[in-house]
């Protein structure tokens, strides 16, 4: 697990204190260090400002009632959220102009639930990389510095073919926000052709509109925009809009991955297998590049459940999935159901794939898996391995079903491919 962030707490209400103290000590991810004055704040981080990766500040302590410990923990590059106890207008313009991360109104313990969720909005967003597509300097800059405010990595493109560019070369961009206005490609014509080959749900566009022309927000949306932004928008407008885009894009990935992954094992499953394992046989065939597919089934994995228990027989299935996963990890291996599971090999002939498999086939066979109870379980597996592309994946997976079942007549823990075929 990744080492825990820490952050820096200034608050002189020990009560406040001792809320954020509970509400971090019950993170995973977040450790904290607490001053109760500006003093014990720059002794703080005089000592260690390199190490800290965050800060709350109250804006009203004893020694520094006007917000001062603010300047002073930028100061130090120390990314801050302001937590205050009151709120009015002309003091939220003050604390954002100073370039803080964001602030929170003090009531209660949701409230610094929410500042720490915005500190660890800060760690998922360092992951996250942002693509400003803009042709005015001013603008590309002031939006640039935003977005680096929320921990993302932030590029830049001048214009929608030098956008196009670094999208295509870089995996991490998963946000992109796009002015209308710009030479050799207009913001829409931009969001058009990213269309043709990154969905809604895998990368979110934002344009951006003026005030000058109100029919574009609309035209951002229905050409494959997720959101747009009235120019000029205020910070707090702008970071609130790109954090919910952005959470609902984690949370389809979410979704997505539990539709995908085998609940018990953490493999993938069936439905991924066939989505992807189509276009790997389609570009396998159309490349003529070779693709071996292994059906794999445990050994008399009844008997494990019959004499060990259900809980048992699922233990031996995640130890041996995983033994699986390892050995495969370069190539699509999924859970086909139940003790049963399959494999697409690019780029191997038959004796490749087929001696892959039986070094798993005789490390998995070596390796007693451990049970809940403590007691140590030899399994076995069988499998069978073709490169006989036949007229489709469906088919090409049912010979080698067909060589699985040979390997069990012939008395199992065995693997068997297309030259062991009279
Ligand atoms: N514990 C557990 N058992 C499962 C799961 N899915 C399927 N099974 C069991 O797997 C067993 C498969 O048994 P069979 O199809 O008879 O095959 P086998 O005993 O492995 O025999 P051979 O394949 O001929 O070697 C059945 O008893 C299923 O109940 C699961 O998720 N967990």
């Amino acid at each position: 697990m990744a080492a825990k962030k820490r952050i820096l707490v200034v608050e002189d209400s020990p009560l406040v204190a001792k809320v954020v103290r509970h509400v971090v000590n019950h993170d995973a991810e977040l450790e904290a260090v607490y001053a109760a004055s500006l003093a014990e704040a720059r002794t703080i981080l005089a000592a260690e400002a390199g190490q800290l990766f965050a800060a709350l500040a109250d804006l009203n302590l004893p020694d520094a009632p006007d917000g001062e410990v603010v300047d002073v923990i930028l100061d130090a590059g120390v990314p801050t959220i302001v937590l205050t106890g009151s709120y009015d207008e002309e003091r939220r313009k003050k604390i954002l102009a100073k370039g803080i991360v964001d602030y929170v109104v003090k009531e209660g313990r949701y409230s610094y639930e929410y500042a720490l969720g915005v500190v660890k909005r800060l760690v998922s967003n360092q992951s996250i990389s942002v693509l400003v597509v803009d042709d005015s300097d001013v603008s590309r800059t002031y939006i640039s510095e935003l977005l680096r405010r929320q921990g993302f990595q932030v590029l830049a493109a001048q214009n929608g073919v030098e956008a196009i560019k670094l999208l295509l070369a870089n995996d991490a961009i998963r946000l992109i926000i796009t002015d209308y206005h710009m030479p050799k490609m207009d913001g829409v014509e931009l969001v058009k052709n990213i269309r043709h080959k990154y969905e809604k749900s895998d990368l979110v566009i934002i344009g951006l509109s003026g005030q000058d022309q109100p029919s574009l927000s609309a035209k951002f949306i229905k050409n494959g925009a997720n959101d747009f932004l009235n120019k000029p928008f205020n910070y707090e407008e702008f970071t609130c809009r790109v954090r919910a885009n952005v959470e609902s894009l984690e949370l389809i990935q979410q979704i997505k991955e539990a539709a995908y992954r085998d609940y018990l094992t953490g493999a993938w499953n069936r439905r991924y297998f066939f989505e992807q394992g189509e276009a790997l046989y389609r570009e396998c065939v159309e490349t003529r590049k070779p693709l071996a597919a292994v059906v794999l089934d445990l050994d008399r994995f009844k008997a494990v459940n019959d004499e060990y228990g259900h809980e048992a027989g699922d233990q031996v299935l995640s130890v041996v999935a995983q033994q699986l996963h390892q050995g495969l990890s370069r190539f699509l291996f999924a859970r086909a159901g139940g003790e049963e599971f399959v494999a697409l090999l690019p780029g191997l002939d038959n004796d490749q794939a087929a001696s892959l498999i039986s070094r798993l086939r005789q490390m998995v066979a070596s390796q007693p898996v451990v049970l809940p109870s403590g007691e140590e379980l030899y399994v076995s597996f069988s499998a069978g391995v073709t490169n006989d592309l036949r007229d489709s994946l469906d088919h090409q997976l049912a010979l080698a079903d067909e060589y699985l079942y040979r390997a069990k007549e012939a008395g199992r823990n065995i693997v068997i491919g297309d030259d062991d075929e009279d």
